[in-house]
Order: C-alpha cells, then sequence, then structure tokens
C-alpha cells in the first residue's frame, strides 16, 4: 500500500488517456497513468484495428467473386474461415504490441496497474490499496458494450466485440442485434465472408444517417448483401446449441443462428468509479457535465476526454479531446477553450459512409450527386449510391455532408477540410478535378448549390463535364 501524489492522474490508457499524459508531461506536470490492465487501446484490441483486417478480407472475397464481370474468372472462391480469423489477430496482435510498447517508453514510475475509484475531486483509491492525490485528474475509461438484459442469459453464443475477433472459426449463420456502425460493418464483412447474416434494429435507421435519400440508399444497398429487419423488438431464447431469435413490428419472424452479434451502443464505462464522490453534475444519462472545448467538468479540477464523456465516440476526437484535456489539467485553474474540429464520422461499409458537419437543417441550400451512374464508379463496377451536400446561404459556405458511395472515405476528408476551411461550393469548383475520378462526381452536387446562390460558378472553369464524369 503506497501513496502517491502528483499534478496530473489519468484514469484509462486507451487513446485519450495516452494523449492526455503526453500532453500534461509536456506541459511540464508530473503525471501517472492508472489503468486495470494496460491492454492496449479498444482501437487497437477490439475496435477499429480488428474490424477493418475482417472487413479487408470480407472485401477480398467479394472482390474475387465478383471478378466475373470484368471478364476475369476466379473460380471456386473458397472462405477458410479460420485462415481469415487467424489472420485478423496475427495482424492486430502487431498493433497491439505496438501500443503496449508505447507504456515501456513511458517515464519510470508512470504507469500504476489497478482499478481507480475517486476518493474526491483530489483523490482516488485504487484496487491494490495504494491511494492517489493529484491536482487534477482526467477521466479516460472508455466504453464498454452493452447487452440489452434478453440477450444476457445466452452465455457464449452472444458475442460482442470483445469476443467476435476471438473466435476460431466463422460460424455458420449470425444474427446481428443492432445498426449502428459496429453492427453495419460486421454484418456486411460477415456476409461477404459466406456467413449467413442477418441484420436487425428496433430503429428504422441505419448507420445513423440523418438525410432520408441516404436512408433510403443504405437500406437499399445493403438489404441487397443481407436481410434486414428494421423496426422490430426482438425476443431471444437458447435452443440446444443455437440460439433463437423471434420478431415483430415492421416485420415478423422467428429463425435459429449459431450465434449472436449484439451491437446495441457502447456507454461510458463508470462502474466503479465512484463519479458520486468526485462531486460533478451529471446529466440524465449519468455522464458528467462538461465543455466541448476545454474538457474540464463544470469548475472542478476534473477533466474527461473519449468514450467516457460520450460525446464523439471515435478515434481521432479521443485523440484530440485527450490532448485538451491533459494541457488544461496541467495548467489547472487556468484551462484554454479549443475550437473542435468539424464533426467527422466514417462507417466502413462498401460503399462506405461519411456523415459530415451539420445535417441539412431547414435553411440549408443542398446539391445531390448520384454515383449510379458516375462514371468512374461505373469503370470499377461499382455504380452505386449518392451524395447530398449542404451549405448556407447566401454564398454557399459548405456546413455538412452525407455520403454513401465509393470512395466516400476518402472524398469526405476533402469535403471535411473545405469546411473547416469556411470555403464555399464555388471556392471548391474553383480548384481542378482530375478525370475519371471519383471525386469529379462531386461537382454536380457543387453546381446545383452555387445555382443556388449569389456566388457563381468560379469563372474559367467548365461548366459542365466531359462524358463518363
Ligand atoms: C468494433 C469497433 C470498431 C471501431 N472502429 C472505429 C474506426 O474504424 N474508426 C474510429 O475512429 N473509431 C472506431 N471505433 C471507436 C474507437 O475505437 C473509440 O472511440 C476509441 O478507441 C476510444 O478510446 P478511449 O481512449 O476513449 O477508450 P479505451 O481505448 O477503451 O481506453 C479506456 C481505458 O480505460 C481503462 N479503464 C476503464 N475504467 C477504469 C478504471 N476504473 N480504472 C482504471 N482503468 C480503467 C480500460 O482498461 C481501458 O484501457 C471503433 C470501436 C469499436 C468498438
Ligand atoms: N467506423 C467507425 O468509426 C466506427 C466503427 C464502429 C464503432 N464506432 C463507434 O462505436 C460506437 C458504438 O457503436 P455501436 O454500433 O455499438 O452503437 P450505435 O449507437 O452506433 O448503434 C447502436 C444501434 O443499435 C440499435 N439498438 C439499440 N438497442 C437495441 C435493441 N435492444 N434491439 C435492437 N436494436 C437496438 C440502435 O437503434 C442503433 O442503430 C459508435 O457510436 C461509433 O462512434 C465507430
Amino acid at each position: 500500500m503506497a501513496h502517491h501524489e502528483t499534478d496530473v492522474a489519468i484514469i484509462g490508457a486507451g487513446t485519450a488517456g495516452l494523449a492526455a499524459e503526453r500532453s500534461a508531461r509536456q506541459d511540464g506536470a508530473r503525471t501517472l497513468l492508472i489503468d486495470e490492465a494496460f491492454r492496449g487501446t479498444l482501437c487497437a484490441s477490439t475496435g477499429c484495428m480488428p474490424s477493418k483486417l475482417l472487413i479487408a478480407a470480407a472485401n477480398a472475397a467479394y472482390h474475387a467473386r465478383g471478378a466475373g464481370v470484368f471478364g476475369v474468372q476466379v473460380e471456386n472462391v473458397a472462405i477458410d474461415g479460420r485462415g481469415a480469423l487467424e489472420r485478423v489477430r496475427r495482424e492486430r496482435d502487431e498493433f497491439v504490441a505496438a501500443t503496449r510498447a508505447s507504456f515501456e517508453d513511458l517515464p519510470a514510475g508512470t504507469c500504476i496497474t489497478a482499478r481507480a475509484r475517486f476518493a474526491n475531486q483530489n483523490a482516488l483509491s485504487l484496487d491494490n490499496g495504494d491511494t492517489v492525490s493529484a491536482k487534477s485528474i482526467v477521466i479516460a475509461t472508455g466504453s464498454y458494450a452493452s447487452i440489452p438484459k434478453p440477450f444476457k442469459g445466452i452465455g457464449d453464443y452472444v458475442l460482442t466485440n470483445e469476443s467476435v475477433f476471438e473466435m476460431q472459426d466463422l460460424p455458420a449463420s449470425l444474427a446481428v442485434v443492432g445498426g449502428g456502425a459496429i453492427g453495419l460493418e460486421l454484418a456486411q464483412a460477415m456476409s461477404r465472408l459466406g456467413v449467413d447474416t442477418v441484420l436487425f434494429d428496433h430503429e428504422d435507421t441505419l448507420g445513423g444517417a440523418r438525410d432520408s435519400d441516404v436512408q433510403a440508399a443504405i437500406v437499399e444497398i445493403i438489404g441487397q448483401e443481407l436481410p434486414l429487419h428494421l423496426g422490430v423488438d426482438i425476443a431471444v431464447k437458447k435452443s440446444n446449441d443455437r440460439v433463437q431469435l423471434s420478431w415483430s413490428g415492421a416485420s415478423s419472424g422467428r429463425r435459429e443462428f449459431d450465434r449472436v452479434l449484439v451491437a446495441t451502443g457502447r456507454p461510458p464505462a463508470f462502474e466503479g468509479l465512484g463519479l458520486d464522490t468526485a462531486g460533478l453534475e451529471l446529466d440524465e444519462h449519468g455522464v458528467p457535465v462538461f465543455d466541448r472545448t476545454t474538457m474540464q467538468c463544470g469548475d472542478a479540477p476534473i477533466f474527461i476526454a473519449g468514450d467516457a464523456n460520450a460525446n464523439a465516440a471515435v478515434l481521432h476526437e479521443a485523440s484530440n479531446e485527450g490532448s485538451v484535456a491533459g494541457h488544461n489539467a496541467a495548467s489547472y485553474p487556468s484551462v484554454e477553450a479549443h475550437p473542435r474540429t468539424v464533426a467527422f464520422a466514417l462507417t466502413f461499409t462498401d460503399p462506405p459512409l461519411a456523415i459530415l458537419g451539420e445535417s441539412a437543417g431547414e435553411h440549408a441550400l443542398t446539391g445531390c450527386a448520384s454515383y449510379a451512374d458516375q462514371g468512374r464508379a461505373k469503370v470499377d463496377a461499382r455504380a452505386k449510391g449518392l451524395v447530398r451536400l449542404y451549405a448556407a446561404a447566401p454564398h454557399g459556405r459548405l456546413t455538412g455532408a452525407e455520403l454513401f458511395c465509393p470512395g466516400a472515405d476518402h472524398m469526405a476528408h476533402l469535403l471535411v477540410h473545405a469546411i473547416q476551411r469556411g470555403e464555399t461550393a464555388s471556392d471548391l469548383l474553383d480548384m481542378p478535378f482530375y478525370h475519371p475520378t471519383l471525386e469529379e462526381g462531386l461537382k454536380s452536387a457543387l453546381r446545383e448549390i452555387c445555382a443556388a446562390t449569389s456566388a457563381p460558378l468560379p469563372s474559367g472553369r467548365a461548366s459542365d463535364d466531359p462524358p463518363g464524369a
């Protein structure tokens, strides 16, 4: 049992906590990084990286099967489920090892392996018996996979992002419950890997898209690959060696599956943290009320970053928030506001879904481009989906976008950077676009916005596209 005194104590060594520790230390603070296990970040171990590795395998299978359209015959495409999952884990383990190696680079004595609990606003008690006093504390405890009650009673047959990548082989059939980012990505990947997959959601929307045309496109395009049951209530029970789902609502039915993957949201991980003893104001979901520009909880010497604040649960936000939290924790009671970057979320389906900036809103000017007939997309035999751009009158300053089309993961960067720089549709059209590319497809949406504003099409630039653009 030891007592530790420090300037900044950080609870949680994930992406947010590591960024917080680094920035507080760079500001000259003494730091302590407390984690229950130092397993490596969620992103590397059970999040971004293994999911993208599984998607890569799935897309390899999909493209091999689809090569016939180009006159390339690939016979007998077979999925080695064990091999696919082994590669996921092998590559994933390298990402995890790199994260773990970064713990070892921290100054000696920085890391404490224990679960932390608030004793008061400046003190923590650890489950190894140690105590910590700190001038300020950063909460970076991440999130956990919530499992709705009915699914809790069926043991190992229920998978989450924590167990799905540990399977030794692919199941023959899989129910995916929850059509958010995790459910959509993994359902499509499993289906492409030959698993008989069905996706369920109690809402009638998928992937968090706010635009009804984009929603309709997601349902149509993903629905061509696997059955979707949206707007349904689901009951579940174990049935011999399988799981039986019954659903009712917008559709109804009953079916047995080998496994069920639950992806119904990830609330903040606050269990045992003693937030009540920290004297913080909590919102209706039990999350400390905090300032998005300083990451400070009220006026307390406590800061919160990453999935723990349930605000923007994606990696680059966890990293930036951690950096701001660490900086302000080090300088507390003086804190500095850092403007947020434009909201940016990608879901790595095929085609990918990108949601940027503000939603359309009542007064937004909108521009639409279909990718069902877009030149480069047709060349690549992946012509589907659409783009919706939003802009503010009177000049057509870009404010947001939703893309569900080939290349959306890359084109979204171009657009989100333009939004953050305050550029107009006309400004973007003044830039060169190469032919034939997916980016060219954005021009018709940008022109639509220009046509509705006082900002003219840039002079000296083509107002039409060549055939095949
Ligand atoms: C399947 C999946 C796929 C994803 N894909 C993407 C993607 O492609 N792109 C993207 O941008 N984002 C993606 N995300 C989201 C992204 O992974 C998270 O937003 C990000 O990793 C959160 O980082 P964090 O630091 O907040 O949490 P974590 O990395 O989870 O860190 C929290 C740490 O806190 C520790 N901890 C918790 N409670 C305590 C306590 N009381 N005491 C001590 N330690 C504690 C935990 O052990 C853990 O190490 C994905 C998430 C999932 C689940
Ligand atoms: N590509 C990425 O960046 C990426 C990938 C995966 C996850 N993530 C992050 O992880 C977070 C969590 O992902 P998620 O997909 O678990 O959550 P989510 O909140 O995005 O989606 C949960 C879905 O489950 C549905 N749902 C909830 N309870 C249900 C029930 N009882 N029955 C049926 N459906 C139910 C909801 O309607 C919703 O569609 C996301 O918010 C995202 O920020 C990001």
